[in-house]
Order: C-alpha cells, then sequence, then structure tokens
C-alpha cells in the first residue's frame, strides 16, 4: 500500500536547510522506510498567487517541445515526475550515476505540509521566510537519502563528516556572441562579477574570497586554496556537517566571513575525527577537502556539464526566442549599428539547433548551481573490504573512507532564459560601474574597506 505522510507525522521530522527553492528536512523517527533519509519540499513566494495564473504543476507546451526526445519526460503527468525523470536519464548519465541520486515522490496530506510549515518556521532564517513558504497546495514530496550520513548497515557507523560544496561555474566563457563591451566576462567569473552586485545589494557583507577557477583548476595548490577561501568566507558556498548537524557554514542560507569565535568552535568539533593536536585540525580538514576534491577528479565531469553552455546566454537568448516564435527582445532592443549579423544569423538556424542550443544552456544551468557533499568516516582497521573510495591524511596518518553525491539538480525552466539575460547585464552592470569608482588590480577588482 503506498504510504501517505500525515499530520501526526509532522513530529518526526526537523529542519536541515533550505535552499532558494525547497526546503529539506531530516528525520528522527523509527520507521525503516525512512531511516536515514531526508524530505525535501517544494516553495511558493510568499507573496504569490501565481497558482491561480499560470499552472506550473504540468510543463509548458514549449518544454515540451524542448525536452520532446525524451518520450518519457515529456508524457509524465505532473512538472514533479518530469523533473525526477530529468535527473535519471539527463543528468545522472552525465555525473555518474553514482554520484546522483533522484529521490523518490512520497505522498503528503496538506495538514502535513501545514503542521511542518509551523513547526519550522522559527528555524529558518527570517529573509527566506519573507521570500517564500512551503507550497501546503502539493500532494508528493521527495525522499531523498541523507548524504550528509553513510548508510546504517554497511560496516561500522561510526562518527561521519561531511562538507558540502556549492562550487558555481568553473570556467570562463568564450562564445562569440559575448559583445564587445562585455569582454569582461571572457576574464572574470560569473561568480566574482556577481559578489560585487551581492554586495551593493548588501546580500553579503564581504566579498567572497573564492574564485571557482581554483576548485575547477585540477591543480591541488589551487584546490587547497579555495577549500581554505571557502572556510574563511563560506557564505552559502560551503557548510560542514558532523553526524547529520551543521557544525560550520550558514544553515538555510549563507554566512558571515568565519571569525576567531567560529574557527575555535570548529576546532573543537573536530576533536574525535582528526586526530591532531589543538590548533591543528582545521588545517587538516581542509587538506583532506582538498585532497579528496583533487584526487576523486569528481569536478572534471561536473564542469563538463557546465560547459555545455558553449554559446553563453548572450547567444542562447536569440535560441530561445526562436523556440517561442515571438520577436527577439534582444535583437529588438539593438539599432543598427550594433545589431550585427551574428545575432541575426541565430534567427536563420534550424529549429533542432535552436533547441539544443537552449536545452544545453539549461542542463548547464542545473550543473552551475548544484551542490556536492562529500562525507568522510575514519576507517576502521577491520574494515577488510569498502564499498567506498579511501584517502589518506598525511598530516595525521589516518585513513577515511568518503563518497560523493551531488545535491540539488532541479531542471531550470525555460521561461527562465529572459531572467538570466537580465541577471547577466546587471552582474556585468554592477561589476563595471563599480570598477569605474573603485581600483583595479589586474581584471580584479580590489574593493575598500
Ligand atoms: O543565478 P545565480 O548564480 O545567482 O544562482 C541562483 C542561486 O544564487 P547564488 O548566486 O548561488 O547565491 C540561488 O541560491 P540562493 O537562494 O542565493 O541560496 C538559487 O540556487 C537559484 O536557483 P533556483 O531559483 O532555486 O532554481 C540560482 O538560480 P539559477 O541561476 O541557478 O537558476
Ligand atoms: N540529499 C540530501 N542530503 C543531505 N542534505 C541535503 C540533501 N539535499 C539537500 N540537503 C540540504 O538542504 C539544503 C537545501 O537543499 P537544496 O540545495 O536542494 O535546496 P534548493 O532550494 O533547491 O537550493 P537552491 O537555492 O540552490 O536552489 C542543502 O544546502 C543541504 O544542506
Ligand atoms: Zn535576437
Amino acid at each position: 500500500m503506498e504510504i501517505k505522510l500525515e499530520q501526526k507525522d509532522a513530529a518526526d521530522w526537523i529542519y536541515r536547510g533550505e535552499g532558494a527553492a525547497n526546503l529539506v528536512l531530516s528525520y528522527t523517527g523509527s520507521s525503516t522506510v525512512f531511516i536515514g533519509k531526508v524530505m525535501r519540499i517544494q516553495k511558493v513566494a510568499s507573496n504569490s498567487s501565481s497558482r491561480c495564473l499560470v499552472d506550473h504543476t504540468v510543463l509548458t507546451e514549449h518544454e515540451t517541445l524542448l525536452w520532446r526526445e525524451l518520450e518519457e519526460l515529456i508524457s509524465s503527468p505532473t512538472k514533479e515526475s518530469a523533473e525526477l525523470l530529468y535527473v535519471q536519464h539527463v543528468i545522472s548519465p552525465l555525473l555518474g550515476p553514482e554520484h546522483v541520486d533522484a529521490g523518490t515522490h512520497v505522498l503528503v496530506s496538506r495538514e502535513f505540509l501545514e503542521s511542518i510549515e509551523k513547526k519550522v518556521i522559527c528555524q529558518r532564517p527570517a529573509w527566506r521566510v519573507d521570500a517564500a513558504k512551503i507550497d501546503t497546495q502539493r500532494n508528493f514530496v521527495l525522499l531523498m537519502s541523507d548524504h550528509s550520513l553513510f548508510p546504517s548497515g554497511i560496516l561500522n557507523v561510526g562518527p561521519c563528516i561531511s562538507v558540502e560544496i556549492k562550487p558555481k561555474c568553473g570556467f570562463l566563457p568564450s562564445s562569440r556572441f559575448i559583445a564587445e563591451r562585455n569582454v569582461i566576462k571572457r576574464s572574470t567569473t560569473r561568480f566574482r562579477m556577481h559578489q560585487v552586485l551581492k554586495l551593493h545589494e548588501r546580500e553579503i557583507s564581504e566579498l567572497s574570497q573564492y574564485d571557482p577557477l581554483d576548485i575547477f583548476s585540477g591543480s591541488k595548490e589551487r584546490i587547497h586554496k579555495a577549500i581554505n577561501d571557502l572556510y574563511n568566507t563560506p557564505q552559502n558556498n560551503f557548510r560542514v556537517f558532523l553526524n547529520g548537524s551543521i557544525i560550520f557554514g550558514g544553515l538555510g542560507g549563507g554566512t558571515n566571513k568565519t571569525s576567531c569565535v567560529i574557527e575555535k568552535a570548529f576546532e573543537d568539533a573536530l576533536k574525535g575525527l582528526i586526530q591532531a593536536d589543538d590548533g591543528l585540525r582545521t588545517r587538516s580538514f581542509i587538506e583532506l577537502v582538498a585532497e579528496t576534491v583533487y584526487s576523486s577528479r569528481v569536478l572534471d565531469r561536473l564542469l563538463e556539464v557546465q560547459k555545455l553552455d558553449n554559446f553563453d546566454i548572450e547567444g542562447a537568448i536569440h535560441a530561445y526566442y526562436n523556440i517561442i516564435s515571438q520577436p527577439c527582445m534582444v535583437c529588438s532592443e539593438l539599432d543598427e549599428a550594433r545589431l550585427q549579423p551574428r545575432y541575426a544569423s541565430l534567427h536563420s538556424i534550424p529549429l533542432d539547433e535552436s533547441l539544443k542550443m537552449v536545452k544545453d544552456y539549461l542542463i548547464a544551468a542545473t550543473a552551475k548551481d548544484c551542490s556536492l557533499m562529500i562525507s568522510f568516516k575514519p576507517r576502521e582497521d577491520t574494515d577488510f573490504w569498502s564499498p567506498y573510495s579511501s584517502i589518506y591524511l598525511k598530516s595525521t596518518n589516518q585513513n577515511f573512507d568518503y563518497k560523493v553525491n551531488f545535491i540539488d539538480l532541479d531542471l531550470k525552466p525555460l521561461n527562465k532564459m529572459e531572467t538570466y539575460y537580465e541577471k547577466d547585464k546587471k552582474i556585468l552592470n554592477s561589476y563595471v560601474q563599480a570598477a569605474e569608482t573603485k581600483h583595479m588590480k589586474g581584471d580584479t577588482l580590489v574593493m575598500e574597506a
């Protein structure tokens, strides 16, 4: 019989975290069906009455056209099941099925969702509460493995430490469709430029030290630098969990620069896991994460998927208008002098080509926004065989089992293409404006304290 979660079941679920689109809970009850699982619940904008205006529950006509090669996906009755199939059939083969868990749907009653909404509200960051709430009109939630834990029943279940990294886009675009005036995009990452906009809009309190190019570089030293920078300025790009509970980083959003108090608490939390003297454990942990990112090469595949964005939004946006059969808003805004043949030519390509351009752009968008969770547990001498990879931490002479999972592999809606185009412009404008008033060191903006 199919399980349906009712109001009384809400007591077994506790707040784990959230992003812009979903709220995540972990299980504390005793049902074997849910032990080791998290539940991911979709949110809806707090002020939204959009459900009445636009039906978000099914793929749009143009999305059906876009994904037409995936018969199962387009014939799925709801958008939720289409999204699950997207992870299974599109993303999982690209990133490696061993790192991807699409999850399953579980039926929930409206009362269950309402109880959860009430229960977690005081733990959620206020700005997330203002922005969105649980969508209580959904009948399903997504049940997934809790990737901050190792499954029980396999080997010893000792302590487990997990790191969550949101690496963002790790390459510089080189598309010929990037306008001359936007040439800075070829030498400065979107992440770093976006930092300036985020600072301007007070979304963050200082610029991140992190540069995605480091973590994706394949160089041991640069990966080490990236992890160190993420530790210093975690924002929403770096978190650490011990046995499923957060011990570093912002729950449900970003966080400020790492203070001495936080450093001390983190160093203490690593006791028992990292066998190093006081004051040296954090350094060893950073080394462990960096070594694992380096030797697992797991980011190589992610980068390849991100690079499906061949044309940049400045190219893909034209293909989008071809697909929706509407006059191109970008070309129509350009005067004749700026309407170059390379843009006009995009409007005479076959439909199949436009579909491929936009489809690849959206798949890349998933890969630019996902996170990875790397979980470690100390390897016991009695663990003769293990299904996990292992890593040796030289500074403490310890062996760890580790596993890597990608999370947040959502299908991006086709109608977000205009938002992507506008956001790209906004990020660039704010960066260029800031550069005009502040100092530049090479291509890097040096913000005044
Ligand atoms: O555009 P970006 O790069 O700011 O990415 C958004 C993220 O912002 P970030 O810069 O990582 O803080 C944003 O994350 P936050 O809300 O800032 O934590 C979301 O992940 C958003 O995706 P979606 O709307 O939930 O599908 C993300 O939107 P997409 O661009 O991935 O659609
Ligand atoms: N399978 C999982 N195992 C453990 N923790 C998870 C899992 N899925 C999500 N989480 C936790 O919940 C948080 C929010 O989840 P998720 O990133 O999927 O939300 P989102 O709203 O889709 O994010 P975004 O803002 O990037 O769109 C994550 O940052 C992570 O800490
Ligand atoms: Zn155009």
